[in-house]
């Protein structure tokens, strides 16, 4: 093992808090090549798919990819906006909330970052800069509720990986799930009584969260207790009876059984019993993206309509929690229950001391010869 050079540790130097906000990662563009770049690197983390890696190599490197990165691509294109993947742009403009919401809450020493686990800005490079920056207590908080080994589970391996190399690691702290987290559920109750408020209220609403092989349940996976903690606790929230909702899993993918029921049979089912409206809420996904816009949006209402749903009004996608102002309250408590203790509420003495410290540090560094 051979470790990254650093500039010397700079005496004195308290250095800076930041949180970076991490989610799963999208295409830079909605062609094939771009698809087939992000789908290369996603579905290679064994994380993901647990296939031996030899025989994997050969069914991703010649069915999958060849195939699949042309078809998804023309999917992206339909959800694509003028500023990129919604996807991206919503954690970006969620960052950008964090950061003020933290600022409003006296956090005023504290950067907030944005990085994705697949494609750019990757973690590796972002937490890199953060390093050249100072930043030396890190707190990670994945996009993601409820605790997979698939996703939140890959976000801690990869950075676990990149502080592999670097002498000086930072403090670090994680966010592992925040599934039942009260700001959470608030924000998805308050989102839900707002599109009944201004559309009525369905027969059914169906609480749809990504799928993953029903293999990693029987294996200790966590995640599909914590998809349904999360959904009973809407429920209770929306005081909504048993019969009056259903939980879902959606985005099978492969031939394996994944967790059931799944979304698009179950909505289709629905239809053919005659329920008139049905309203679908994807509570495991914070931002909307291809799995929501255009499979829940798209695909499934279609699902609903051409097995006898009413066209149009009978079916109804409530949107992610994006960059809604409840959402983005609750995610600074999230982050602030994981920062206590950080140097992060400075008074302006305070801040004028750090200053001179980290100068004082600058010049012991410039005696030693370093560079910066
Ligand atoms: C192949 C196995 C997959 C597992 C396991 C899986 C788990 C999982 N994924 C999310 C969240 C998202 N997935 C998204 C897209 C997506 N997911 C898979 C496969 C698995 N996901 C694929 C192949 C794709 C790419 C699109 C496609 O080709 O169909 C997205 C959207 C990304 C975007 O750019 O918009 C999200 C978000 C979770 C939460 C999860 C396990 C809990
Ligand atoms: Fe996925
Ligand atoms: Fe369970």
């Amino acid at each position: 093992m051979t470790f990254q050079k650093e500039p010397p540790h700079k005496h004195g130097n308290v250095g800076r808090s930041a949180i970076v906000l991490v989610n799963l990662g999208t295409p830079d563009a909605p062609t094939a090549s771009a698809v087939r770049r992000y789908l290369k690197q996603f579905l290679s983390d064994p994380r993901v798919v647990e296939i031996p890696r030899v025989i994997w190599w050969f069914i991703l490197n010649l069915i999958i990819l060849p195939f699949r990165s042309g078809q998804s691509a023309k999917k992206y294109a339909t959800i694509w906006t003028n500023e990129g993947s919604p996807l991206r742009t919503h954690t970006d403009a969620q960052a950008l909330g964090l950061r003020a919401a933290l600022g409003e809450r006296g956090h005023q020493d504290l950067t907030v970052a944005v990085a994705m686990r697949y494609g750019s800005p990757s973690l590796p490079e972002v937490l890199s800069k953060l390093k050249q920056d100072g930043a030396d207590r890190i707190l990670l908080l994945p996009a993601y509720p409820q605790y997979s080994g698939t996703t939140t589970g890959s976000i801690y391996d990869a950075v676990f990986q990149h502080y592999g190399s670097v002498r000086n690691i930072p403090e670090l702290r994680f966010v592992r799930n925040y599934h039942d987290h009260d700001g959470y559920i608030r924000a998805l109750r308050d989102s839900v009584l707002n599109h009944w408020e201004q559309h009525g209220k369905p027969e059914k609403l169906v609480m749809s969260f990504h799928g993953v092989p029903k293999r990693t349940l029987m294996l200790g996976d966590p995640y599909h207790c914590e998809c349904l903690k999360t959904a009973r606790l809407l429920a209770a929230a929306l005081k909504l009876k048993p019969d009056e909702y259903v939980v879902t899993f959606q985005s099978r993918f492969g031939k394996a059984e994944w967790l059931q029921p799944y979304t698009a049979p179950t909505v289709a089912q629905l239809a053919r019993d005659g329920v008139r409206r049905v309203d679908v809420i994807c509570p495991g996904f914070i931002a909307d993206c291809l799995e929501t816009l255009e499979e829940i949006s798209m695909e499934v209402r279609h699902e609903f309509e051409s097995n006898g749903g009413a066209q149009g009004a009978g079916f109804h996608y409530i949107p992610c929690l994006n960059e809604s102002p409840a959402w983005i309250a609750a995610l600074a408590e999230i982050a602030e229950q994981h920062i206590i203790g950080w140097p992060t509420q400075l008074a302006p003495s305070q801040r004028e001391a750090l200053k001179k410290d980290a100068e004082a540090g600058r010049a012991v560094a410039l005696q030693l010869g370093a560079s910066d």
